[in-house]
Parts: C-alpha cells; structure tokens; sequence
C-alpha cells in the first residue's frame, strides 16, 4: 500500500465520503439558501461555481488538509523558483515565464530566463508587424496571405485552439492554416488551396525531430519549390520554432528564420511561447500579448491565493475527490461557445499526457487511479447526444461548464436561449428526477397506467451527478489566457496530490519506436521477421496491396 492511500488525510476523505454518501445536492441546496455564493470565486475574470459539487464545508476541510499533506504550497514554490521539478528530464518548468512581469521582484532571481523570453517576444512583434503590414514579402514581392503552421501535438493544439476561439480579433490581412496529422491528405488538401508566391510556413516543433512535422515540411517544401520558386527563395516562405536550432539549421531553415523555444517549456504548455507565432500572426501581437495577460493574472491568483480561494487548487482537488473516492474515469468539459469548441482537445492533451502516468515520482507504483480521461465537447451539441450519459448513465462524469455572458454575435435571443440551455443542464444533473416527480408528469398523459408506471422508471434520473460552472464577460484573448493557465495550474494541483512528474511524457515514445522499426520493414518490403505475428501480417498485407497497386 502507498504511503498516500494509507495517509490520515486519505483515510479521512475515505470516511467522510461514506458519510455523506447518501445525501442529496437537492437537500443542501434546500437546506443552505447561500450555497452558491458561499461556494463560488472569482479570479482573473473568471467566475467560478462550484457550489453544485458533492461537497461541504468538511469535505473542503478534508481536502485542503490532503493537498497540506501533499506539500501542494512548497511545490508551487518550487515550480514558480525554477528548480528541476521534471525530474525524469531534469529540467525546471517555467511556462509561467513567458507571461511573467519581468518588473515584479517575485522574477527577479530569472532574470535570465526573462531577458531570453523577452528577446523572444521582441523577435516575435517585429516578425508579426513586417507580415501583417506587408514589409515582409514572398520572392515575387508579393504580400504574405496565408500561413501554414506545420506541428503537432503541443505544437499544433494551443496555436490552433486559441485561433479558433478568438476569430473576432483576426486581422483581415491574413489566414492561418494548420497542418499535423502525417497523413498525406492534410498537406495535399491544404497546399492545393494556396498559392507559393503569398504562403509561408512555420514549422513548429521543439525536438525538431518529430516524423509528421518534419515530413510535412519537407512536402510543403517540395510542393514550394516545383511550383515555380528556387532555393535561394525558401528563406522568404520557410520559419521555424524550435529549441532545437541545430536541427533546424542542418533541415535548412535559415538560422534568422528560426525563433527560439527552451527545454524548460514543456510541448503542451507552449503556447506562450514563439509556438504561439501562428495566433500573433492570425490576432496581430497586440492581442497576443493579451492572452499572455489573462495568464499572467491566473498565475498570480494561483501563486498566492490561499487554497480556500484558490481556484485552480479548489478545482484540481474537487477531481481528486471524484477519481479516487468516487471512482471517476472521466471528466467532461462542456464549452457554451462556439468559439471554445475546439478547447476540450486541447485540454485532453494537457491533462492526459502529463497526469495519465502509473509511477510516482519516486518511480513507484501506484495503488490509486491517477489521471481521468479528459473529453467534452460544444453546447448546445452535446445534449442532444452524450448528455444522456451524463444524466442517467452509471458513472460520475464530473462536467465543467464553461460560457461566455456575452456573445460577440448577439443574434435575436440566441444567447439567452444557449445560456438557459447550460443552467438547465447543470441544474438537471444536480437536482435530476424522482420517481413520483416522472409518476405526475405522465399523470395526464394519455398511456395507460400500467404503461405510464413502467415509463416513470425510465424517466428517473439520480441527480446528485457534480459539475463546476465557469462563467467568462466574453471570449476574449484575456479570458482564452486565464483559461488556460486555469486549467494548467489545475492539471499541477493534481500531478502534485497523485506524486506524479506531470512534465513528462515517456509513454508516447514506445509507439514512436515501433512505428519506426514498421516503417523501415515497408520501406524494405519486407514482413519485418522479428516482429509480432500481428504486425507482420497487417504489413504484409500493406506491402502486398502497394505492389498490387503498382
Ligand atoms: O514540438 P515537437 O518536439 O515536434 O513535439 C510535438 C509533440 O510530440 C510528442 O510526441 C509529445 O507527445 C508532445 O508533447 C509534443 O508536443
């Protein structure tokens, strides 16, 4: 057994979940008229609600005392220091860096690291200024129109997410393309829509080593150059975004073409960083600098707020109390905006790729479930699919609901009518159904009573399912930023409670090993002898269906 699960503070929340195991969210609210004032906060221009959660005052208490336990307050001291906490790869983690004032004393011991990211920043603007004010031109001096950014992964779904979400801030000068997966049909797709003279790519990827970049830019490449450009001319169309300048280099990126990235900046929080050059391109650096902001008062909020109103530690230690006393497997992000559609993938990466490990620390085991699978989708979308899941399935699916107050397309009653829809949904799986509720809705109903009585038991719905509500003023490049380091800092919360290096991602790599080893077996035409059976037979067919083809 771990030394957490056999802690007094998890022992403590083991019990008390059983004692409060049978009641209600219905009665609490019947019974605490304040309940949502009293278990609501703001921060950084995001309110929080957490009041429809399966908590009370104790149950904080209780959690509070494991994240004190957990040492929660040193580790954010150390995360904020600079020291090595990846440990795994020995290195700091100081995404919190590229947002930081460079002014506050609290900085003053990296200042190192803040002039880097400051000449980063500079590089950035003059870059974005020269594209958009149509300076920069492509080798037929014509102005740049359109930007594919080449990455994936950490590299592709921040940039992507965030153009997305802030379309009401595009500059009219340009458009942004993304291209990730290896799949030839994302590359073709996108280059049969562009045109060489007025298309730069940005290749971002930290390594400079990841196969789908590394492939897509060198197809971009090819496609650049057989339709009428010559080498001399890649330097106008072809930049790159790497910690890895040497690569960068060797690959033919000229070396002023290449903005720089640190390994003290893990994929998956990068978005602040030069990886974020697709959105200052796409919201003009004015914007971007604003997104950097909402992060920046997330982080300070999260550095010293006290936990009781912390919200990042309320929220990361509310799904600790879900996936390890409730038996959660999932957590459900439910965005009231259109413009937030793409977030929860985003999300998904942060969270599963940094908290879905199985060993401490330390290297050791766990007993304990550590991170849930991370999912979600738009509202009002998903009501009329998934939500049935989340109303009458058997499993707790914690749900977050995020919205917008007010919407930049303000279109009849539309926004009240989506705004109705996600109070309607919280409420719902808060409050659910009881049986003689269903019994007196189907009382003047035309079925039989026999019929209606066997129909009631289907329109039962538990309630008592926990979501948080996150309301924003609007989607904007402030509120994107703080949501962000929101969900961030959150992911930390729970790496820390769980003993877990959340900055580390060796599960992806075995995968990227063997794909290799297949790819040369297809390369060489051969069943790859040492093998599974499985495998050689899937490319034994692959190879087969080539010559066929041939
Ligand atoms: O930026 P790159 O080095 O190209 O890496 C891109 C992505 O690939 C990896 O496989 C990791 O799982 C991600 O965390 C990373 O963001």
């Amino acid at each position: 057994m771990s030394q957490l699960t056999q802690s007094s503070a998890w022992k403590a929340l083991a019990q008390h979940k059983q004692s409060i195991e049978s009641q209600h969210m219905r009665t609490w609210f019947e019974q605490q008229p304040d309940r949502a004032e009293r278990y609501s906060l703001s921060a950084a221009g995001i309110l929080l609600d957490y009041s429809k959660n399966r908590v009370n005052d104790d149950t904080l208490a209780l959690l509070f005392g494991l994240a004190e336990q957990q040492q929660l307050e040193q580790a954010i001291k150390r995360m904020f220091a600079g020291e090595e906490i990846n440990t795994t790869e020995q290195r700091a983690v100081l995404h919190t860096a590229l947002r930081a004032d460079r002014h506050s004393p609290q900085w003053q011991q990296q200042s190192d690291c803040l002039s880097q990211v400051q000449a980063s920043l500079d590089k950035m603007e003059l870059f974005v200024d020269a594209i958009i004010q149509q300076r920069w031109l492509g080798y037929t001096g014509k102005a740049i129109t359109d930007v594919v950014s080449i990455g994936i992964g950490g590299s592709f779904l921040g940039p992507k997410v965030a153009s997305e979400a802030l379309k009401p801030y595009w500059s009219d000068a340009l458009t942004v393309h993304y291209v990730a997966n290896v799949d030839g049909t994302a590359i073709a797709d996108k280059l049969a829509q562009l045109d060489p003279q007025t298309t730069l790519f940005i290749t971002a990827s930290k390594s400079f080593g990841t196969q789908e970049t590394l492939a897509n830019t060198l197809s971009a490449r090819s496609w650049f150059l057989s339709h009428g450009a010559s080498l001399p001319d890649v330097a106008k169309h072809f930049v790159a975004v790497s910690s890895n300048i040497e690569a960068a280099t060797e690959f033919g990126i000229s070396p002023d073409n290449i903005f720089p990235m640190w390994d003290w900046v893990g994929g998956r929080y990068s978005l602040w960083s030069a990886i974020g050059l697709p959105i200052a391109l796409q919201i003009g650096f004015k914007h971007f600098k604003s997104i950097l902001a909402g992060a920046q008062d997330m982080d300070e909020h999260f550095r010293t707020a006290p936990f009781e109103q912390n919200m990042p530690v309320i929220m990361g230690l509310l799904g600790i109390w879900y996936t390890n006393f409730f038996d959660a497997h999932s957590h459900v992000i439910l965005t009231y905006d259109h413009y937030l559609r793409a977030l929860p993938g985003y999300l998904q990466q942060l969270d599963m790729e940094s908290n879905g490990k199985n060993v401490t620390r330390a290297g050791v085991s766990v007993d304990y479930a550590t991170g849930p699978v991370i999912w979600g989708g738009e509202g009002t979308n998903g009501q009329h699919a998934y939500h049935q899941l989340l109303h009458q399935g058997t499993r707790v699916i914690p749900a977050d609901f995020i919205l917008p107050l007010r919407s930049h397309n303000p279109v009849g009653t539309h926004h009240d009518m989506l705004a109705s829809n996600c109070f309607g949904q919280s409420q719902a799986l808060m409050q659910g159904k009881t049986l003689d509720e269903a019994k007196l809705e189907l009382a003047s109903s035309p079925l039989s009573e026999q019929q209606a009585e066997l129909v009631a038991h289907h329109k039962v719905m538990p309630g008592n399912k926990p979501s948080n509500t996150l309301l924003i003023e609007q989607s904007t490049p402030y509120s994107l930023g703080a949501i962000i380091a929101l969900y961030e800092h959150r992911t930390f919360v729970q790496g820390v409670v769980w003993e877990l290096n959340s900055f580390d991602q060796w599960g992806v790599e075995l995968g990227k090993q063997l794909g290799n080893q297949v790819l040369d077996a297809i390369a060489k035409e051969e069943q790859g002898v040492h093998l599974d059976g499985s495998t050689r037979s899937l490319i034994s067919k692959f190879n087969q269906a080539k010559l066929n083809k041939n």
